[in-house]
């Protein structure tokens, strides 16, 4: 079997962090001071180093590689003689829980509504199509939540075939962190936009995939730009206890939380819970069906410590 170095080496060029960042190029920082504290909402502990040198040359890449699919759609509309409906340009982030998908997504559609070709970015996060909880406690997979059998695949792709044909508006469920539950009565909305970003622990996954059926179609089938964010377990279990322990001041706490129990734990019992989901759903997801995906990224963000990113693989 070829190790995973070979497989990056015949696949993907490899950037050291310093490598990629100089590929920001004539990017300037184009945000304000403004548009800086947005991307402090979005997460207070990301530095602007992390900004400049990885992300802004993400934005560029992006930038450019969707300009070319513009170009290509001019000259099909010359061709066939008709202008042909407005597509979104569709990216994808997969990766594990508590890589920073959600944070490396809110980034991303920042940084791209930034460039006059594309300025209406929507994002949408796969766990709306989650299956209720209701309905996952009848199936029995409360303990398997994110594992692929807990989304309504079905729901899911039919979402995404609306937005890659270009439909005016397509609904997407919301899903509540603090119910842990799907919405009941508020739907997303996305009409029409340049680009969508979605984001989601198996945006990646393929037919090749042991446990589904060979002949549905998944989500990757109608992405434009795949992007894996990727780091060592260890690291991601640190990650994640360190996110549910900031929950319990945070999301825990509200009354009306699923987890509202979990509020008045102190560190130990706190960090002894997380453990133990960690090890028995979200590290058990990650090897059997996340990371398994990874290799078929267009890109590969790697982080270590404290989430800097270390290395960039690009599909040559
Ligand atoms: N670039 C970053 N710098 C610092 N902290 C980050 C960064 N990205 C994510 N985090 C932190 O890591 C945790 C997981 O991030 P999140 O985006 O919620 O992950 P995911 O969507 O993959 O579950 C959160 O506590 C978040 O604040
Ligand atoms: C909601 C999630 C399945 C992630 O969903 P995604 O948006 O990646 O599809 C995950 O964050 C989750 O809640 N996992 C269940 C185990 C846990 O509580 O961490």
């Amino acid at each position: 079997m070829l190790a995973t170095n070979q497989i990056h080496n015949a696949l993907y060029l490899a950037f050291e962090r310093q490598q990629w960042a100089e590929l920001r190029k004539s990017v300037p920082l184009t945000l304000s001071e403004a548009d800086l504290e947005d991307l402090r909402g979005i997460n207070e502990s990301i530095s602007l180093d992390e900004v400049t040198d990885i992300y802004l040359p993400l934005s560029r890449l992006l930038n450019l590689i969707i300009g070319a699919k513009q170009q290509r759609g001019l000259v099909l509309s010359q061709f066939i003689g008709r202008e042909p409906p407005k597509r979104p340009y569709i990216i994808s982030i997969a990766g594990s829980v508590a890589v920073g998908k959600s944070t490396t997504a809110r980034i991303m559609q920042a940084l791209l509504r930034q460039w006059p070709e594309h300025p209406k970015v929507d994002l949408v996060t796969t766990d709306g199509f989650l299956y209720p909880l209701a309905e996952l406690k009848r199936r029995g997979l409360l303990q398997r939540k994110g594992f692929p059998e807990s989304y309504d695949m079905k729901m899911l792709v039919e979402f995404i075939s609306k937005i890659k044909a270009g439909e005016s508006t397509v609904h997407a469920p919301i899903y509540s962190h603090i119910t842990y539950d799907r919405v009941a009565d508020t739907q997303q909305v996305i009409e029409q936009p340049d680009i969508l970003i979605i984001e989601g622990l198996n945006v990646l996954q393929t037919s090749q995939d042991s446990h589904v059926a060979i002949s549905q179609p998944f989500v990757s089938d109608f992405v434009d730009f795949s992007i894996y964010v990727d780091a060592d377990e260890s690291l991601l279990k640190q990650w994640y206890i360190s996110r549910f322990l900031q929950f319990r001041q945070g999301a825990f706490s509200d009354i009306n939380s699923y987890f509202h129990h979990y509020s008045d734990l102190n560190d130990a019992e706190a960090t002894r819970i997380a453990a133990n989901i960690w090890d028995s759903i979200n590290g058990p997801n990650l090897n059997l069906n996340i990371l398994p995906t990874r290799d078929r990224a267009h890109l590969i963000l790697s982080k270590g410590t404290d989430h800097m990113m270390n290395q960039v693989l690009l599909r040559k």
